[in-house]
């Protein structure tokens, strides 16, 4: 059964059995306080899934972005200018009494409030925040206290049993990552998700862009066929939701003879396909994906 769950942040969510199974393992680890872990190539779904099962869990959901310069500051808190309050006091004519205090206001950090009040953390892409960053995970996770300094004295914050949390990555070798550290990975449950079936694919096809089952069919073959040409996982499902949305928004037909049709998926699909095959020039590349176009599958 196909089900679909309009809040999931980055539109419907399209249920079906291929996430169903990792869902309810997800499921059953949060709930029995483990960190799960998502790793996998671009755009196979990572970060939808985790918002789905972050609302799952009906507490409030907190995402941070993982970025090189993400810093403790940033997830702890830190003190940003002064507040300034003067008192004056003229009260006998002949005196004149001024009193000056200056404090710095500390603003508070988006993983402490998390930590506190029991919420679900998505920590997406996080391999890409530095890993002296990603350290305070460790005690976190382990003994469940945040370790917070401030003003030359470190606090322990006591982590809410409520708390969950759910990180994203793209694999290490991926441009813009660091390298995890092991002692991190350790206390983390990691799922490797890659690109989903082709039905689970056409679903999202017809249930995000409206496109009729055919017309999904059409778009799932010709980006899965181009996929088995690398690793299998590139071009991603964002190019193929592009194609379909573009073809539903501007009435292009989804038909293989159409030179709209094969202008838009060149257009798509070039980079990607270059990406995967190298040596090729952009041309050959272009011929490529037009034979594929026009390609009949054998049934
Ligand atoms: N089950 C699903 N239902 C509906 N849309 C989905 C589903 N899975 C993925 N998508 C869509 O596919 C695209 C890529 O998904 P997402 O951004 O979650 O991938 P990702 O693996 O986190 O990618 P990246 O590593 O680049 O951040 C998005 O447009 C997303 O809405």
């Amino acid at each position: 059964m196909n089900t679909s769950d309009k809040g999931s942040g980055t539109g419907e969510f399209v249920k079906t059995p291929f996430f169903e199974d990792i869902i309810s393992r997800s499921h059953q680890y949060l709930q029995a306080g483990f960190p799960v872990h998502f790793v996998g190539p671009t755009g196979v779904g990572k970060t939808s899934l985790a918002i789905f099962l972050a609302k799952q869990l009906k507490r409030k959901v907190t995402i941070i972005r993982g970025h090189h310069e993400l810093s403790n500051k940033d997830l702890l808190g830190q003190y940003f200018g002064v507040r300034k309050k003067e008192i004056i006091d003229n009260y006998i004519h002949s005196v004149f009494k001024k009193e000056q205090e200056v404090k710095p206001i500390w603003v508070q950090g988006q993983l402490i409030e998390a930590v506190k009040n029991g919420h679900v953390v998505i920590y997406d892409e996080f391999s890409r925040s530095r890993p002296e960053t990603n350290n305070i995970f460790l005690s976190l996770l382990e003994e469940k206290v945040l370790p917070v300094y401030g003003n030359g004295k470190e606090t322990n914050i006591k982590c809410h049993p409520d708390f969950s949390i759910i990180f994203t990555s793209n694999p290490d070798e991926y441009v813009g990552t660091f390298n995890t550290q092991d002692a991190l990975l350790d206390r983390l449950i990691t799922i490797h998700l890659d690109s989903c079936d082709k039905e689970t694919e056409i679903e999202i096809l017809k249930q995000k862009t409206g496109l009729n089952d055919r017309e999904a069919q059409e778009v799932t073959r010709l980006v899965s066929n181009l996929r088995s040409y690398g690793k299998g996982f590139c071009p991603s499902l964002r190019a193929t939701l592009m194609i379909a949305a573009i073809s539903k928004k501007t009435n292009i037909p989804i038909i293989p003879g159409n030179i709209n049709y094969q202008a838009l998926c060149i257009d798509v699909l070039s980079r990607p396909m270059k990406q995967i095959l190298p040596d090729l020039s952009f041309l050959e590349v272009r011929e490529l994906i037009q034979k594929e176009i026009l390609r009949k599958d054998e049934k």
